[in-house]
């Protein structure tokens, strides 16, 4: 099948990529030209595991093009997928300009057969607009269309997309559905459905599957919040809870609060959608404000415990928002970095691979440092914000040496409390027994 992917970031990328690997012809397009340049030279703009090695096999089996060219693309399709980014606006909802461009652009770039994909995050009624514009632009009345969601995570991208719980999609005419279903059959393994619906509930799939997700990371967060307050342990908590099968235990780790370019987003989108329609998400809005404040439990603790902090040293490990991937998006560490530069703290960072983009974003407000052991040379505290997993079993002892103070603030409950304490440390985690 032809395939052309519009738009090659996180999403484009990853999905073009696994389409090639599974025998399509794949391009990938995109309007920066830089990013298409480097493609082109085997340079992968993103860190996200796997992926070098698939884009660079598949480009050189000539089955994965890169190319700023719509002319050159768009008119042998037999599918094009959209996945450009929409990113916040100022009032909370998804700014679709990227989206319009692309449309307006392809219009009369269309052939009679091709089938028209949104794969970015839309708000509800945003397939059925491009249905209506692509029908007039084109002055045609056989527009395929659909609504493709995606649900891969970043750090895990391939693997998501490749054995996915399920692939969602929204069409208007049933014929699109046999073409979609063709292109996903690689991917679907005994039980893992195909699930074809309505253009406006494939949209709400995406937001009420990612808005879930973020009440489950809100809620959790409270609880520890809770917990800190009364003397018990979320860990515990968390295994009294999670055996029970209505629960479970995914998506049930307190923390820092979520970041990343989507869940914030996201669940501002879907409360923005509600107003829209004269609807108060109040659970939504909750969600949001108790990650914001969730941003700055870490902060709390460090200023509760240790007091004035001009001139103080603090080393900080992990700045990506997540482990396994470059992005800093809403990520919590920024927020962390913020609050501390504003109390007069040094700080010192290391990040497997993040700290580029952190660079680009701050400068040298921040030390950056090659290895996590070098950001606690007479460091007065250390702050875990990613868990990354080479920070999961470091040598304790080499780092009792290099620290001032033997003072850890776990934002991601790494280690064991009491053997932390039994060490000598002071470790202050999220919602743990005896916390702040
Ligand atoms: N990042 C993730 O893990 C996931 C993202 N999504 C959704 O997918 C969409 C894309 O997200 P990301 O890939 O993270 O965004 P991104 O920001 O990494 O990439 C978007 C790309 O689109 C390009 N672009 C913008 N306007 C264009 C135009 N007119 N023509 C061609 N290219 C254009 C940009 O240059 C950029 O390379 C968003 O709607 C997001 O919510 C969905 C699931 C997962
Ligand atoms: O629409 C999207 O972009 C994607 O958003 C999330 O994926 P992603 O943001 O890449 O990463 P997650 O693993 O979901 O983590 C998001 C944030 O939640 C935090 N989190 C996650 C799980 C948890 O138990 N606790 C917790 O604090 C993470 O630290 C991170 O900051 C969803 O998991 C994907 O299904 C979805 O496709």
């Amino acid at each position: 099948m032809k395939i052309v992917m519009i738009g090659t970031g996180y999403v484009g990328l990853v999905t073009g990529t696994c389409f090639a690997n599974s025998g399509n012809d794949v391009t990938c397009l995109d309007i920066d030209e830089k990013k298409i340049e480097g493609l082109k030279n085997g340079k992968i703009p993103i860190y996200e595991p796997g992926l070098t090695e698939m884009v660079i096999r598949n480009h050189k089996a000539g089955r994965l093009h890169f190319t700023t060219s719509y002319e050159e693309s768009v008119p042998d399709a037999d599918c094009i997928f959209i996945a450009v980014g929409t990113p916040q606006s100022d009032d909370g909802s998804a700014n679709l300009k990227g989206l319009w461009a692309v449309v307006d652009t392809i219009a009369p770039l269309l052939a009679d057969d091709t089938i028209t994909i949104i794969k970015s995050t839309v708000p509800v009624g945003t397939n059925r607009k491009m249905l209506d514009r692509l029908t007039e632009l084109t002055g045609r009345d056989n527009i395929k269309v659909a609504s493709n969601p995606e649900f891969l995570k970043e750090g895990a991208a391939i693997e998501d997309f490749t054995k996915p719980d399920r692939v969602v999609v929204g069409v208007n005419d049933d014929r699109a559905i046999k073409r979609l279903h063709e292109l996903y059959k690689p991917f679907l393994r005994t039980e893992q459905p195909f699930l074809s619906m309505g253009l406006e509930s494939a949209e709400m799939t995406k937001y009420v599957a990612n808005c879930m997700l973020a009440t489950k990371i809100s809620f959790i967060n409270e609880m520890a919040n809770l917990c800190d307050l009364v003397n018990a342990d979320i860990n515990d908590v968390r295994r009294g809870i999670g055996h029970d099968q209505r629960i479970g235990f995914q998506f049930l780790f307190p923390g820092v609060g979520y970041g990343g370019s989507c869940f914030p987003k996201d669940v501002r989108a879907l409360i923005h959608v509600a107003a829209e329609n004269n609807m108060n998400a109040e659970i939504l809005k909750s969600v949001d404000d108790v990650n914001d404040a969730q941003k700055e439990v870490l902060y709390s603790k460090i200023k509760k415990t240790m007091g004035d902090l001009k001139g103080k040293t603090i080393a900080l490990w992990g700045l990506s928002f997540k482990p396994r991937t470059d992005d800093i998006r809403e990520a919590p560490s920024l927020v962390l970095i913020e609050q501390l530069l504003k109390e007069g703290v040094n700080i010192r960072v290391h990040d497997p691979v993040a700290m580029e983009n952190v660079r680009e974003e701050i400068g040298d407000k921040v030390e950056y440092c090659e290895h996590h052991y070098d950001t606690l040379e007479g460091a007065d505290a250390l702050a875990i914000v990613t868990e990354w997993s080479e920070f999961r079993n470091p040598d304790f002892d080499y780092m009792k040496h290099k620290l001032k103070q033997m003072t850890i603030f776990d934002g991601r409950n790494l280690y064991d409390p009491k053997k932390m304490t039994e060490m000598g440390f002071a470790y202050y985690g999220i919602g743990l027994k005896g916390d702040l």
